[in-house]
């Protein structure tokens, strides 16, 4: 086969804890992170040449090698240069629905659908965990999207442990097309702020991880009780980003009220989900929001949780 079609699902965080700062620069978290339908196309192709070439029309998203898309292929190519010279190079195209710059793991998404689909086209034989040791290098959301579903993510986010699927529920996920929050500067600005509450040890970064293993947030999912898992939605980063962006406090505010199971910002933000137990009162709460807030900048899309980060569409 000379070409795969992908779907690289967005991702958003359930539970965000910010631990401390790590030795490498980064920080330590503890994430439950969830895999949405919202989903990018994606389509690898072998061409003649032995080049990488990105095709994308978002006028947000480079189609050079700044593309995280660009990266992965690059990545690969570089470990495996004899598969390159035997098929040649790859046409990634990049067809975006996931908002860009929204705690969406826009790019993360697709820089793991490329290694899957590489993976294929390339004959590379490789495991999920070679895959995602592979995304590790290029972000640190890249694991998580590689396989997706439901999962607690630890150390800078890469530390994957899967957790039961629950795949009933559904949400509204919405953000001002015009503000966009960008991830070091969340994490700088949250350094700032609160770098004097970080745990500044290992063991003390263990006590936690177990806490919210065994806390509520974890059991809720384990039971797959929607209800509970609406009410312990947690994020650290509202507490800087929502300051920062008084739009995407206001809508938040919005979103709590329509009356879905639960509303939180995903990631650094700005995009904003409330979860629904059904599609219709997904359906519902979208059309509530629409009339609650007529506003043109606003995007909204209804979706539900998936048990996978990228699928094989063809
Ligand atoms: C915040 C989260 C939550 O899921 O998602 P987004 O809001 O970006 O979607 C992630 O941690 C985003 O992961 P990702 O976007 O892959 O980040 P990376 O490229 O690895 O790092 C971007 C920058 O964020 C900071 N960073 C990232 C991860 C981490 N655990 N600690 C950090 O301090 C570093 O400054 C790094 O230079
Ligand atoms: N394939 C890609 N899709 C989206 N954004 C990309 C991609 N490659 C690079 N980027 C850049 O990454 C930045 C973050 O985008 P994105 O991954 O959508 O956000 P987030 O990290 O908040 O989920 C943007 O500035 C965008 O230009």
């Amino acid at each position: 086969m000379r070409l795969y079609t992908l779907l690289a699902a967005a991702k958003i965080n359930l539970y965000l804890e910010i631990v401390g700062s790590r030795p490498d620069g980064f920080h330590e978290l503890i994430m439950v992170m969830q895999s949405v339908s919202l989903c990018d196309r994606i389509t690898v192709r072998s061409i003649g040449v032995d080049e990488i070439r990105v095709r994308c029309d978002h006028p947000l998203v480079p189609a050079d090698e700044t593309n995280l898309a660009y990266k992965a292929a690059a990545l690969v190519m570089a470990q495996f240069p004899d598969a390159m010279a035997k098929l040649g190079g790859v046409e990634i195209t990049i067809e975006k629905q996931i908002p860009v710059g929204a705690g969406l793991a826009g790019g993360s998404s697709n820089a793991a659908a490329v290694l899957v689909g590489l993976d294929l086209l390339w004959n590379l034989g490789l495991t999920r965990s070679e895959l995602q040791d592979l995304g590790a290098e290029l972000g640190s959301d890249v694991p998580f999207c590689v396989s997706g579903g439901t999962a607690i993510a630890t150390g800078r986010g890469e530390q994957l442990d899967a957790l039961p699927g629950i795949d009933s529920l559904h949400l509204v996920i919405a953000k001002y097309e015009s503000e966009f929050v960008s991830t070091p500067w969340a994490y700088k600005t949250y350094r700032a702020e609160y770098g004097d509450t970080y745990v500044t040890n290992t063991q003390g970064w263990q006590e936690r991880q177990a806490q919210v293993r065994s806390g509520e947030m974890v059991r809720a999912v384990a039971r797959r009780d929607a209800i509970a898992l609406g009410q312990h939605l947690c994020n650290d980063f509202e507490k800087i980003v929502l300051d920062a962006h008084p739009k995407t406090a206001a809508l938040k505010a919005t979103m709590a009220d329509l009356g879905g199971l639960g509303t939180l910002m995903s990631g650094s933000g700005p995009s904003v989900f409330t979860l629904a137990e059904s599609e219709a009162q997904a359906n519902e709460l979208a059309a509530k929001l629409r009339s609650a807030l007529p506003d043109p900048d606003l995007g909204i899309w209804t979706a539900q949780f998936v048990p996978s980060g990228v699928q094989i569409a063809s």
